[in-house]
């Protein structure tokens, strides 16, 4: 450990902590001593700390929030100093249970805070480098991506935005169809140009033509002023139109025609216009059986469809789930701060077996919620309120199976000891620093009973 590591100590009560500093700068530490919260975060606010210690007493019950606000937003370990009689106290208990790495009864054994100190720094340290680690480095055109089929997607992304012909886009919804076209446009010649995206399948069947390729003052009712449409808006750039497949015949022809000759009409216009436009398109739709059934132009598809991209659904991306759910974590956690850290390990597993039906903008929407609906420090499946579903084409690892059955003896233990945690860890023969550990480890909320194991359930 380097000389000096800073460390923070909150302490408001205790008699003798300027010899409690003295004997850890005996140690190597350097120790900021806050007397209130406020103090304590303009301290962390002005100096990087390496760990944190707290001495909790009976008066700080109502005072649990706002610590537990600080010990969210500073990123680091927490131990708490306490006197043997407030583990009487059943919020104290919580929170050791869910903000602290550890805690220490008086008297304080010197040589043992020594000891979980080190660990602390050392565990912010692996975090740092855990989550440098986790950071996805195959990132490309903001899309995440590390799977060899996204690999091959970035790479027709690329080849395809340095020509001109059109790009036909597939995949189901929500997984990241539009990114893609936005990369593409990016990458093209045209990204100084605008890129304008029109869902079809969002507009009233009267308003799509005006809304594509704008009309003129006085053209029907209601049309007080001419209107610029969004193939027009485009111009020298790129025009990507999601669900084509929604297209009415009627305007499958003009759309085939402006491809064609390279102009519009606006609707009451006597003249067409010029228009330099790259166009893109997608469909979730399999756009094949729409043209067997007559409901989409086989002229108009080989147009559109000179050259492909493909995107997979999320549930071909495997490992790319974690990654991608850790990626939307932080960048949520950005916007405000939170006492969340991060998933459990059952959070993983059970987003691992979900089928995603919604693709990225479902794991999103999810991992959005759990942040919001978490009330530990790690996401435990309950959060993410996804179905349990054993899968039966899941392969159940060693550690998984391991990690379940540690869960199962918990909850029984807690249930059994109605939530006491004295009596579930003496019944469990671990001590209660660890059974705390591993109520947090596998986010098991002792108010409300748990869900069992994915493997064991159906
Ligand atoms: N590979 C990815 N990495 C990071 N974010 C992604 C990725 N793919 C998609 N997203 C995000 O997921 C959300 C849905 O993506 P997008 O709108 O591009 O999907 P889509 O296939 O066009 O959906 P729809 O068919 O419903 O229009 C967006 O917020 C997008 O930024």
């Amino acid at each position: 450990m380097e000389k000096d590591t800073a460390l923070l100590l909150i302490d408001s009560v205790s008699d003798d902590r300027q010899r409690f500093i003295e004997r850890m700068a005996g140690k190597g530490w350097h120790i900021n001593l806050a007397e209130s919260l406020e103090a304590a975060q303009s301290l962390l606010n002005e100096t990087e700390h390496e760990a944190g210690i707290c001495f909790l007493h009976h008066d700080q019950a109502n005072e649990l929030k706002n610590i537990e606000k600080l010990i969210a937003r500073s990123r680091m370990e927490w131990i708490a100093m306490v006197r043997e009689s407030v583990l009487d106290d059943p919020w104290i208990c919580k929170a050791l249970g869910s903000l602290f790495m550890a805690y220490q009864a008086e008297p304080i054994d010197i040589e043992q805070v020594d000891c979980l100190l080190r660990h602390a720094v050392a565990m912010k340290r692996l975090r740092k480098e855990e989550a440098a680690s986790k950071r996805p480095r195959e990132t490309e055109f903001d899309m995440v991506g590390t799977v060899p089929v996204m690999q091959k997607v970035f790479d027709t992304i690329r080849r395809v935005a340095s020509v001109e012909a059109p790009v036909f886009i597939s995949g189901e919804s929500g997984t990241g169809k539009e990114l893609a076209a936005r990369a593409i446009h990016e990458r093209s010649r045209r990204a100084t140009a605008p890129f304008v995206a029109v869902n079809c399948g969002a507009l009233p069947s009267n308003l799509i033509q005006s809304e594509l390729f704008g009309h003129e003052k006085g053209a029907f009712t209601g049309a007080n002023q001419r209107k610029i449409g969004q193939i027009e808006a485009a111009s020298g750039g790129t025009l990507f139109l999601d669900e084509i497949g929604d297209l009415s015949l009627e305007l499958q022809v003009n759309l085939l025609r402006f491809l064609e000759e390279k102009t519009i009409q606006r609707i009451g216009a006597l003249e067409e216009v010029h228009v330099d436009v790259r166009v893109l398109s997608a469909t979730h739709v399999d756009l094949t059986k729409a043209i067997e059934e007559g409901r989409f132009r086989e002229d108009l598809y080989h147009r559109l469809n000179v050259l492909q991209v493909a995107i997979p659904p999320l549930r071909e991306r495997q490992e790319d789930i974690e990654i991608l759910a850790r990626f939307f974590f932080d960048k949520f956690a950005e916007e405000k701060s939170l006492k969340v850290q991060g998933f459990s390990q059952d959070a993983l597993v059970l987003m691992q077996q979900h089928h995603w039906p919604g693709n990225i903008r479902e794991l999103i929407n999810r991992v959005r919620r759990a942040m919001v609906m978490c009330e530990q420090r790690l996401i435990k499946p309950s959060d993410l309120g996804l179905e349990r579903r054993a899968s039966s084409r899941h392969v159940v690892t060693l550690e998984e199976a391991r990690n379940c059955a540690e869960r199962d003896a918990l909850r029984q233990a807690l249930g059994r000891n109605r939530q006491k945690v004295k009596q579930a860890a003496e019944e469990l023969g671990v001590s209660r620093v660890t059974l705390y550990r591993l109520i947090e480890k596998h986010g098991l909320d002792r108010t409300t009973e748990e869900t069992a194991c994915p493997f064991t359930s159906a």
